[in-house]
């Protein structure tokens, strides 16, 4: 199924050449860069695999929880907020920005209540507190759903200018919501989150900000913060596969893995430039032709006649090149 959002860097275009190098088994699936989850929408669940959504990104984060757990609140909420012009983009980004009503900003309130009010005024407070907070999560997380919606490439910076009525979008988010039932969602930093999910049977599909793209989100992603990734996934115990884009620098940082080139059409300059094609690496710790190799002789007989085995898998030397170049 697809991701009720699109997002910049969604693997929507990728995610049928991904799957075919997923390892052939594993009991636990962790999306670390989660975005619009595209991947994750695209896999069927297995029952007994566990399976963790993460981005670093907590308006996102929100948004998928609320959709997750408090579905009818939160289309509730779209319904009410006014329909789609350039005037309610500034009121809703001027709100996203505000962050309101972060976690901070409610233990601080209830800090101070505390302090000044007699413990049964403060335990009647703190309910209508929690309540209220519970609510302007929705809230949040509705704004930024429009946000998205209304933003030129999912960008959530400028104003689209295309008509859009969320409420034809409703049939999604109850997809979304069913399928995320048994996904536990994180919003953490992936050094944290690998290191509290990695074991044996771990697989971790990673999807991280480009080299030299790192701008296009809110969540601030260095240079290092590159590196900090390979030096995590390379002390993993279970298997892991990430896609970047093509280039020198990721190729030496990932030297000495498995590395595939594919290509594929790149949608935002396919709108100016019909048919610009974008070259991308999926790189692998584990033999990516594990899963197929398993396979029955007759399926394989059967992708080859597809072209597949037109893949070209290698183990990229010191430099990152292909060793027979
Ligand atoms: C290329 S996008 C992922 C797109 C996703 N695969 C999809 O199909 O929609 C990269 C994501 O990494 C998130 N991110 C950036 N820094 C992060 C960090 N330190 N830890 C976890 N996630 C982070 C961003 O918020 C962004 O959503």
């Amino acid at each position: 199924m697809n991701s009720f959002i699109s997002w910049i860097g969604g693997k929507k275009a990728l995610r049928k050449i991904i799957y075919r190098f997923f390892p052939k088994d594993y009991g636990r699936y962790i999306e670390v860069f989660g975005g619009g989850g595209w991947v994750l929408f695209g896999r069927k669940p297995k029952r007994g695999t566990m399976e963790v959504y993460n981005d670093f990104n907590s308006n996102l984060t929100n948004l998928f929880c609320c959709v997750k757990n408090r579905t009818w609140e939160f289309l509730r909420y779209l319904g009410f907020l006014p329909l789609n012009s350039r005037d309610e983009f500034r009121v809703l980004r001027k709100f996203i920005e505000k962050e309101e009503f972060t976690q901070e900003y409610l233990s601080e309130e209830l800090e101070l209540a505390q302090h000044n009010l007699s413990p049964p005024e403060f335990e009647d407070m703190r309910e209508l507190m929690l309540e209220n907070a519970k609510k302007s999560d929705v809230r949040r997380a509705a704004a930024f759903y429009k946000l998205i919606r209304y933003s030129y490439g999912s960008g959530c910076t400028s104003y689209s200018c295309q008509p859009c009525d969320v409420r034809k979008t409703f049939f999604l988010i109850w997809e979304a919501s069913r399928r995320l039932t048994d996904t536990v969602v994180e919003n953490k930093d992936f050094e944290a989150l690998i290191r509290q999910y990695d074991r044996d049977n771990a697989f971790f599909y990673c999807d991280p900000p480009y080299y030299e793209t790192e701008g296009h989100y809110a969540v601030v992603f260095r240079k290092s913060d590159h590196v900090r990734l390979r030096d995590t996934l390379k002390s993993c115990r279970g298997k892991w596969m990430v896609s970047y884009n093509d280039c020198e620098y990721i190729r030496n940082l990932y030297a000495g893995f498995y590395i595939l080139s594919v290509t594929r059409l790149n949608n935002l300059a396919q709108r100016y430039d019909g048919g610009c094609e974008y070259p991308e690496v999926i790189i692998t710790n584990y033999d990516p032709k594990e899963r197929r190799n398993s396979e029955p002789m007759q399926l394989n007989l059967f992708n080859y006649e597809n072209g597949d085995d037109e893949d070209e898998w290698y183990r990229a030397d010191e430099m990152g090149q292909r060793p027979d170049l």
